[in-house]
C-alpha cells in the first residue's frame, strides 16, 4: 500500500520538555565545560517517548542544524506502531541492551558497540528482546548524510572501510490490520510528535533498491591509527562519519571514537593537550573509562560537553599520572569505547539537559582543572638568545659518526 493512505497527523504532548522545538525554546548558550552523570533508564517507555533531547543548535525546519539526544527505554514499541523523523538522520549509539529495529527495508539487530543510522523519514520500530536499553543519538538537520571521511594522505584504507556497513535485506509483513486496531504512525516534525493511524502495516515494502537505507557498524571493525613517533595527533584520525558543512573541511557533525589502542609515542605527554577549538565537542562512554579523565568523574552512559572555544583537557589527575609514568609502548582503554560528538556549531543545552534531568556535575570545573600546579621551571640563564639546541629526532648522534 503506498504510505499516502492514512489519517490526517494530530500533535501529541511533549513529556517534561523531553522534545523541544529549537526554533520555539531557545537552547541555553553557555560557555561552561559540563559534565553529566549517567542518565537513567526508564523501564515506563518505550523508544519514542524515551528520547530527551539534550542539547543542539539550528533549526530542523530550514534543515541546518543538530541535536543531540540521550535515549533510554524498558518497552517495546507498540506491535503496530511505527516512528519516523521528518527532521533528520539518526546516528544512534547504544549503550546498553539490545534492538531489533524493524525498518520499511528490513530489520537490523544492533547491540552495544555498534550503531544504527536511520536516515531521515524510514520509518522504524524498536523492539527490546534483551530488556530495557540506554544510549544517545546525533541528530542531523542540515540536508546531507552521514559519509566516511576523505582519508586524504592515508589513501585508499584505514578508519572505517565501506564494506563494514551492514544494509538490511528486505522483508516485509502483510497485514491489512483492522478497524478496531490500526496501525499507528508516529511522526517528529520540527520538534513536535504527531500521530496518524492506518489500516496497513507500514513494514509492508516488498523489495528494494538504492543508496538510501538505515545501515548499522560495529566499531570493532574501525581500523584505528595514531601517532607512531612523537606528539599527540587530533582525534579526528578516529573520524567514524561525517557530515560535511558547506565550508571544506569543517563539518556539521564528526562521529568519532576512541577504541582500544597502542600509545607508543615517544617524548610525549600522552593524554589530550590543554585545549580550545572552534569545534564544540559533545563526548559519551560506552563502556570502561576515558584516558583523558581520572576513573569515576566520567561514567559509562554520562557525558560531557566543551562547547566552542571552551578550555579543557586531562584532568588534574590525569595529568600527574601521565606526567610520571614510562613512556613504553601502553595499550590504551582496553575494554573501553568513549566517543564524540563534534560539532562547527556552537551547541546549546536544552532545559531538560541543564536542569529537569538533574545529572549536571556542579564541580566538574572545581575537581578537575583547578587543582592544577605550575609547572614552569626554567633553568637558569639568559632566554631568548640564540642557542644550538640538541638535535632533532632522526639526525646522526655524535657516537654513530
Ligand atoms: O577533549 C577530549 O577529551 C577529546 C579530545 C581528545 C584528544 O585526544 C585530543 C583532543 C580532544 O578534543
Ligand atoms: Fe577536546
Amino acid at each position: 500500500m503506498p504510505s499516502a493512505a492514512h489519517s490526517s497527523f494530530t500533535r501529541i504532548p511533549d513529556i517534561q520538555g523531553a522534545l523541544p522545538n529549537p526554533r520555539q525554546s531557545s537552547f541555553h548558550q553557555i560557555p561552561n565545560q559540563l559534565r553529566w552523570d549517567p542518565f537513567d533508564i526508564d523501564k515506563s517507555v518505550d523508544f519514542v517517548r524515551g528520547l530527551h533531547m539534550i542539547a543542539g543548535a539550528g533549526d530542523a525546519s530550514t534543515k541546518n542544524g543538530l541535536g543531540i539526544y540521550a535515549f533510554a527505554a524498558g518497552k517495546d514499541m507498540d506491535e503496530r506502531a511505527a516512528f519516523y523523523n521528518a527532521d533528520g538522520d539518526f546516528l544512534i549509539v547504544l549503550q546498553h541492551g539490545e534492538m531489533d529495529v524493524e525498518t520499511e527495508l528490513g530489520r537490523l539487530y544492533v547491540r552495544p558497540l555498534e550503531i544504527l543510522i536511520i536516515p531521515r523519514g524510514i520509518r522504524f520500530r524498536i523492539a527490546l528482546p534483551a530488556g530495557p536499553v540506554r544510549g544517545y543519538i546525533l541528530e542531523t538537520f542540515t540536508a546531507g548524510h552521514f559519509e566516511l571521511p576523505e582519508l586524504g594522505p592515508i589513501g585508499s584504507n584505514c578508519l572505517a572501510n565501506a564494506r563494514d556497513f551492514q544494509a538490511p535485506v528486505a522483508s516485509f509483513t502483510d497485514d491489512a490490520g483492522s478497524v478496531s486496531k490500526p496501525y499507528t504512525i508516529t511522526a517528529k516534525f520540527d520538534g513536535n510528535l504527531f500521530s496518524a493511524t492506518q489500516q496497513h502495516s507500514p513494514f509492508d515494502v516488498v523489495a528494494w533498491h538504492g543508496n538510501y537505507y538505515p545501515m548499522k557498524y560495529d566499531l570493532g571493525r574501525f581500523n584505528t591509527i595514531g601517532s607512531i613517533s612523537y606528539d599527540h595527533p587530533d582525534p579526528s584520525i578516529f573520524t567514524v562519519l561525517t557530515v560535511h558543512s558547506a565550508i571544506h573541511g569543517t563539518s556539521v557533525a564528526d562521529f568519532v571514537i576512541f577504541p582500544p589502542r597502542w600509545l607508543v609515542g615517544e617524548d610525549t605527554f600522552r593524554p589530550p593537550w590543554y585545549h580550545r577549538n572552534t569545534m564544540s565537542e559533545f563526548m559519551g562512554l560506552i563502556t570502561g573509562d576515558y584516558d583523558a579523565k581520572t576513573a569515576g568523574g566520567f561514567r559509562p552512559a554520562g557525558a560531557s560537553l566543551h562547547n566552542v572555544m571552551s578550555a579543557h583537557g586531562p584532568d588534574a589527575g590525569t595529568h600527574t599520572k601521565a606526567s610520571n609514568t614510562a613512556l613504553g609502548p601502553e595499550k590504551i582503554g582496553t575494554g573501553s569505547m568513549a566517543f564524540m560528538f563534534e560539532s562547527m556549531f556552537m551547541v546549546g543545552v536544552t532545559e531538560w539537559g541543564l536542569k529537569t534531568c538533574e545529572k549536571i556535575q556542579e564541580d566538574y570545573n572545581q575537581e578537575s582543572w583547578i587543582p592544577l600546579k605550575r609547572n614552569f621551571r626554567p633553568p637558569p640563564g639568559r632566554w631568548g638568545t640564540a642557542r644550538p639546541g640538541p638535535y632533532t629526532r632522526g639526525r646522526p648522534s655524535s657516537s654513530s659518526k
